[in-house]
């Protein structure tokens, strides 16, 4: 089929690629000039596992990239709206994009006489594909939903770092439409893909995907819970949660305790959701705390760093690890924003650490020393804070022997202090 996929970022680049593999025309339309360029030279936009080796093999044949809407629509049956949906400042979920995305769209199928299919992939709050988007649509094309405009939403449950694996394969597809015809051409664009497609309405689609994260994210909040009392108890929280993982009803994923969720999801949707709860006049306790918890862990790391080095003020600190988690350069929520900005305020000299994401936090951050390597960043160190799960500090070791003061603060239960020589080891919950 012939798509068209708005919106190049993690999300969208991943899905353009990922649909060229399964033998589909696809054009991408992103308003950054840049982006369109590069992805036309066969750079990713952004940094994913198998993601350049796609571009190569597509960019060009099936795979392209504009920033004009009209030539885009007149060139595709299909287009996926997969633009940003922040949180605003009272943390309700920002449609701007998705407007002003909707917009273009509904200008450029104006001229269109054959059928169009629009499909949101962006996480957005229910009621928003059949109220903002369908009637922006509506009001700018001519067309009418569910007769020469097919509607749909398909949420997106890629995992960043291993975006293009679990594109291709998910454990769930589900595709939330107005009618049949939107559902069949929706559904048929996987067809190669061994996974059922779970059919819903747009709504049960638009909520599905706020509850996956939503749980996930109470999973985690949960473990952390559970290892701040377990540490009060003297009580290894990963032997607690290993053995009630086990439990076919519980499952061991997402009960890693430690500093606490980031990335550009968990954090916006869980409070795009709390948004739209209490919208309806209802308080939702359960995950106002889920974020509550959240906040807190990562602020855990400097009160056991102050409780054994009491005068941080002008003391080397060394962060390793800056991206919201491993294997990946974003920053978005990272749980080291917060820790650097507390440390900051305490007068901390600090020297950070990440395999890719210095360049980024250090848009965030110019004023702290990023060194080259975990080596360079201990080096003269009073204490280090380990904020990332990256696996080569699963095998740091004999680096910690050039700190002034051998104390360190896993975030991650990333080292065994059995198998360190003599350093002053805190885990942050266990
Ligand atoms: N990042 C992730 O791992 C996942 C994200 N999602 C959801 O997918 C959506 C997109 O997220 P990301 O890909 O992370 O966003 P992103 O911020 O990485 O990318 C958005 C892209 O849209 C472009 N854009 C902005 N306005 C536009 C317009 N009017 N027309 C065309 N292009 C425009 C931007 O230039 C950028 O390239 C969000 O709703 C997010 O919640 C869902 C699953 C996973
Ligand atoms: O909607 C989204 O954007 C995506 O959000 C998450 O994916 P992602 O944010 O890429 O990363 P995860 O691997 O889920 O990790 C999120 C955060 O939770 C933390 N985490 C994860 C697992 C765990 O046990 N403990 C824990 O603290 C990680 O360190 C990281 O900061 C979901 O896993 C995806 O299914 C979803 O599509």
């Amino acid at each position: 089929m012939k798509v068209s996929i708005i919106g190049s970022g993690y999300v969208g680049s991943v899905t353009a690629a990922c649909f060229a593999e399964l033998g589909h025309e696809v054009i991408c339309i992103d308003i950054d000039e840049e982006r369109v360029r590069q992805l036309n030279d066969g750079y990713p936009p952004v940094w994913e596992e198998g993601l350049e080796d796609l571009m190569n093999k597509h960019v060009g044949k099936r795979l392209i990239a504009t920033s004009d809407y009209d030539y885009a629509v007149q060139n595709s049956d299909i287009s996926f709206i997969c633009v940003g949906t922040p949180s605003s400042e009272n943390g309700e979920i920002d449609l701007s994009i998705v407007a002003a995305a909707s917009k273009s769209l509904g200008e450029s199928i104006a001229s269109k006489n054959a059928y169009h299919t629009v499909v949101v992939k962006s996480t957005v709050v229910p009621g928003t594909t059949e109220g903002v988007v369908r009637s922006i649509l509506e009001d700018y094309s001519g067309h009418k939903a569910g007769d020469t405009l097919g509607l749909a939403m398909n949420p997106e449950f890629l995992r960043e770092g291993r975006a293009v694996h679990d594109f291709l394969n998910p454990d769930k597809i589900v595709v939330g439409s107005l009618d049949r015809r939107s559902d069949s051409l929706v559904s048929g664009l996987y067809r190669d893909i061994d996974c059922e497609v779970t059919s819903v309405n747009i709504r049960t689609a638009e909520m599905i995907k706020y509850v996956n994260n939503a749980f996930l994210a109470t999973k985690i909040s949960f473990a952390n819970e559970v290892g701040n009392i377990c540490k009060r108890l003297g009580i290894d929280t990963y032997q607690v949660m290993d053995a009630v993982g086990r439990d076919f009803r519980i499952n061991p994923a997402f009960l890693n305790s430690g500093a606490g969720f980031g990335g550009s999801c968990f954090p916006k949707d869980v409070r795009a959701l709390i948004g739209s709860a209490k919208d309806l006049d209802y308080y939702p306790s359960l995950l106002e705390s889920v974020i509550e918890v959240n906040e807190l862990q990562p602020l855990q790391m400097v009160e056991i760093l102050e409780d054994k080095l009491p005068e941080i003020k002008n003391k080397r600190i060394a962060v390793l690890g800056l991206a919201f988690k491993n294997d990946t350069d974003d920053i978005r929520e990272s749980r080291s924003i917060p820790v650097i900005r507390k440390l900051l305020e305490k007068g901390a000299d600090i020297h950070a650490y990440d395999p890719l994401a210095s360049d980024n936090m250090n848009k965030i951050f110019p004023e702290i020393t990023y060194a080259s390597s975990a080596q360079e960043a201990l080096e003269g160190a009073q204490a280090c804070l380990l904020m990332t799960e990256w696996d080569e500090f699963r095998k740091l070791n004999t680096e910690f022997d050039s700190m002034d003061r051998k104390l360190l603060i896993d975030g991650r239960y990333l080292l065994n202090p059995e198998e360190l020589d003599d350093v002053e080891y805190e885990g942050l919950c266990w």
